[in-house]
């Protein structure tokens, strides 16, 4: 989970003597950070955040520091597979060493239980997106990408993502996140990195100041107060078991 992910000097092109849609990209990431990618459409969000997943690799210039899980969502889940969810999401478990109960948990967070027998290629978008979200979050990712986590997803799941992008953060990873819609206020503390003409130029740093406290509860009570904290607009940034 330590140090940062670091994109140094990284240019990419889709094919050789092609223009290059990113150049000159350095940028990094550290635990408990998250940036939110904007930019107009076809200006290379998703590819700099599929450089960063490691689905893309560079032309010239390295990724460093990539931590072990990478949790990537898609801008569009690839439904059209003959399985279930709970299906595809217990393969994907086991690929990942992850524990099987984080499934049903993730599916009732995201209420998404009744649709885990359904086969993915018989999913509304919306839940399709939430399958991607739940194998992108079995394990703990240290990186978590999400493409546009705020446009397929229904209006509930996107009130949610803030609360999710918090859990990551609060356990040391990182989150990267691109967002055409302007729901980057959703995320106040995010930094902003701004694509335009293939380059990527980081805005203005947040300057919300905060106060951090530290609370503790009786060990079962710790869900219900995260929720309510989360209700009134906290953030929360860790949770953590006593020794
Ligand atoms: N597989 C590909 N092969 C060739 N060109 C591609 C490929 N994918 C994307 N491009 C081109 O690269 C440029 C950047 O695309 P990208 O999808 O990264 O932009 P984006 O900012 O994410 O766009 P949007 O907001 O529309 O999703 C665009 O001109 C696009 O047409």
């Amino acid at each position: 989970m330590f140090g940062d992910v670091h994109l140094r000097e990284v240019w990419f092109r889709y094919a050789r003597k092609a223009a290059w849609t990113l150049h000159d990209v350095d940028l990094e990431l550290g635990p408990g950070e998250t940036a939110v990618v904007l930019g107009p459409n076809g200006s290379g969000k998703s590819t700099l955040l599929q450089l960063a997943v490691g689905v893309l690799r560079p032309g010239r210039g390295v990724v460093t520091g990539r931590p072990d899980v990478v949790g990537w969502v898609p801008e569009r889940f690839p439904a059209d597979q003959p399985f279930t969810a709970r299906a595809y999401l217990t393969h994907m478990a086991a690929v990942r060493g992850a524990d099987r109960d984080a499934i049903d948990e993730w599916a009732d967070r995201l209420d998404f239980a009744g649709f885990l027998d359904v086969r993915l290629s018989r999913l509304s978008k919306g839940s399709a997106q939430k399958v991607g979200l739940v194998q992108a979050l079995l394990s703990p990712p240290g990186l978590l990408v999400l493409d546009e986590p705020w446009e397929g997803l229904d209006a509930a799941t996107r009130k949610q993502v803030p609360a999710i992008v918090a859990d990551v953060v609060g356990r040391g990873g990182r989150v990267l996140i691109s967002d055409h819609l302007g729901e980057v206020s959703r995320l106040p503390a995010a930094r902003r990195w701004h694509v335009r003409d293939g380059r990527v130029t980081e805005g203005e740093r947040p300057t919300v100041r905060r106060s951090i406290i530290e609370l503790a509860v009786a060990a079962g009570h710790a869900d219900r107060a995260v929720a309510r904290l989360r209700a009134d607009g906290f953030d929360v940034l860790g949770i953590r078991e006593e020794r």
